[in-house]
Order: C-alpha cells, then structure tokens, then sequence
C-alpha cells in the first residue's frame, strides 16, 4: 500500500524526515511519534502535496513525486487541524467534497447521507457546523475522507480533543473502516496505548527516523504492563504489599504504581510476559484470600518506546511533551 524508500525532508532548521524507509500493507496501520515526530510532514509527502528532499515514495503504487494528482484521487485525508467552514451543515460540505472528487450530484448525496450515517450523524447533520462538538467535527472530518470510497485513508490525530467515550467510539469507526469497507487506514497518534487496540501494525517514528515496524501483537508482547488493584482483607490489612510480596517471591519484578502521588500506592505495575503472567497475578490473589479489583492493560504511552532499551534521538524537550499529553 506504501513504501518509502530513503525519505527525507529537511527543512531550512529542522529534518522532519531523516532516510526512512518502511513497507506498508493492507489493514489499519498506526503512525506514532511524539509531536514533531515527522508524522503530519510523513503524511503530506504521501500524498503528493509536499515534495521529498531525498530519497522516493509510492503510494499504491503510484510515485508520489509524479502521480499526486492519482494519488488523491484513491486516498482519503482526514487532516490534524480544525479545517471545516461554519457556516455550512455537515451534508452541504460532505456534498461539496463529494463533487470535487468528482461524483455526479445523485451520487454525492447519496454517498453523503451513507457516509454521515455511518460516521454516527443522524439529525445534526443538517445544522450548521460551526455549533457542533469536538466529536462531531471529528466525525465530519472523516466522513469527508470517505465520502468518494478511497482504497486507503490517512487519518492525521483523529482522536485529537477528545474524551475517553469519545475516543474509543472514533477508534471504533476506524477499525470498521477496514473491516466493514475494505479500506486501509494510516492512522497517527502521539499515543501508542490506543493504537496498539485498533492497529495491526504500528510504525513508530522519533525525530524523523523509525524506530520500530512490527505488528501490533509483536510490539504488545514487548511492551505490555500490567495495571493490579486488590482489595485488603483482615489477614492482609495491606493486600498490595501481600501480593507484591508473592509475585516478588514468584520472580515478578513488580512496581509502585503510586509514582509518588499520595494515596495512588495501592496499584501495581508489572511486565506481562504472556498468558501466564494473567494467570499468576490471579492464582496468588485467590490464594492471599483477596479480591482483585482490576487488572488491565496499562494505555502505553510513545515514551515508553524510547526508555525500552531502543535507540532514540528524541530530544528531552520531544519526550517531555509526549509525556505530557493524553491518558
Ligand atoms: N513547513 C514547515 N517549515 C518548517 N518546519 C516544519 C514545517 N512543517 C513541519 N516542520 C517541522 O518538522 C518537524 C516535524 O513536524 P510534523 O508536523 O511532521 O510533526 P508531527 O509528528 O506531525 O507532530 P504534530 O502532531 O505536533 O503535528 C517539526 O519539528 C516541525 O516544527
């Protein structure tokens, strides 16, 4: 679906693309990278709209120094920024971006009613958008990517601005995209936790170099903590030191998950390292007599990319600021 070979893109004080070479297939692919990763420069190669300074890209197939045009003609881009007019409902610029792709009018609408229903418009979709929440011009954002049935979207931070609920229904739409029509999605995010649920595979880029392409279930394996709360109980007034204390003795290394903050110290942090470590957790709870509140996959955040051990150039300032955001 996409290949670069050797892409890089500098600008006159910064390299935002530094020799970058991946290979990409069928499916829903997530792009992450703390801010100014490279991601939004990455994405406006491939579609033709800013020219490479170094090295080449296709993008099905088709040269994206030549064939933009053709391009974004079969490729839909939902872009980062707040991009939508006003003053117009969610159907007359759905309609409107329908047309520039060249559909007849009857199609247009057509495919925009579709499209809108699909994304979860109903009745609002006639309202000016200017009045609409962040979720909604989200979901208009990706409606117009879809309206003229592209092979493969690019969606640039489309869970940018919103809540939890609103999050996981967006990550929703975009596995359905691939699963339900057949079209695959390159999909950025500064957070790796909500890409590794949605994506089959995940290409982490850091300062314009890759630092990682696996599939998701490779990259899970490597980089799944665990998250454990117990209840306490008269024999164990403090159920989380009883349980680190039986994992520590079982070999887990286990951590505070506390990070210091007062009152935080009853969670429990540690590496999974596959099934059994689910089954151990649970095996030494039931035999402390506990309860065990929850046990959940910790959201990962990129950062946690750099400090496993694999080779970063994100500067401090990068790391801080992805740290910073999300969850
Ligand atoms: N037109 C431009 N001129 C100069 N520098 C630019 C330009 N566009 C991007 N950059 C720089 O290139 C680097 C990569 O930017 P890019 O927008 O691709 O990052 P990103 O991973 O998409 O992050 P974000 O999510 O914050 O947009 C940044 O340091 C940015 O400041």
């Amino acid at each position: 679906m996409i290949a670069t070979e050797s892409l890089s893109k500098r600008f006159p004080r910064v390299t935002a693309l530094d020799r970058l070479t991946m290979d990409i297939g069928p499916g829903v692919t997530g792009l992450v990278g703390a801010n100014g990763a490279g991601k939004s420069t990455m994405i406006k190669i491939l579609l033709g709209l800013s020219p490479a300074t170094e090295g080449r890209a296709e993008v099905l197939g088709l040269d994206v120094a030549t064939k933009g045009g053709a391009i974004r003609e079969r490729v839909g881009y939902m872009p980062e920024h707040d991009c939508l007019p006003p003053d117009v409902s969610a159907t007359e610029f759905v309609v409107h971006m329908a047309r520039m792709s060249g559909l007849p009018p009857t199609a247009a609408r057509e495919r925009t009613a579709d499209t809108l229903r699909h994304v979860g418009l109903y009745e609002e979709r006639y309202r000016p958008i200017g009045g609409y929440s962040t979720g909604m011009k989200q979901r208009v954002k990706l409606a117009q990517a879809l309206v003229h049935d592209p092979q493969l979207v690019f969606l640039d931070e489309p869970t940018n601005g919103l809540d939890p609920v609103g999050r996981d229904e967006m990550l929703g739409l975009i596995r359905r995209i691939y699963s339900d029509f057949g079209i695959s999605v390159l999909v950025t995010s500064h957070l790796l936790g909500e890409l590794e649920r949605t994506c089959d595979h995940v290409v982490v880029i850091d300062g314009g170099k890759l630092l990682r392409s696996s599939s998701t279930t490779d990259f899970t394996q490597t980089t799944t903590t665990l998250a454990i709360e117990v209840t306490d109980s008269d024999d164990h007034p403090d159920g989380t030191r009883a349980v680190r204390d039986a994992l520590q003795g079982r070999g887990v290394d286990v951590l505070d998950g506390s990070g210091g903050l007062p009152g935080a110290g009853h969670i429990l942090l540690l590496t999974a390292q596959g099934e059994e470590t689910y089954d151990l957790v649970r095996d030494v709870v039931a035999d402390l007599g506990l309860g065990l509140v929850r046990m959940e996959q910790r959201r990962h955040h990129i950062s946690e990319v750099f400090t496993d051990g694999e080779q970063s150039t994100a500067t401090g300032e990068q790391r801080k600021e992805a740290v910073g955001h999300g969850n």
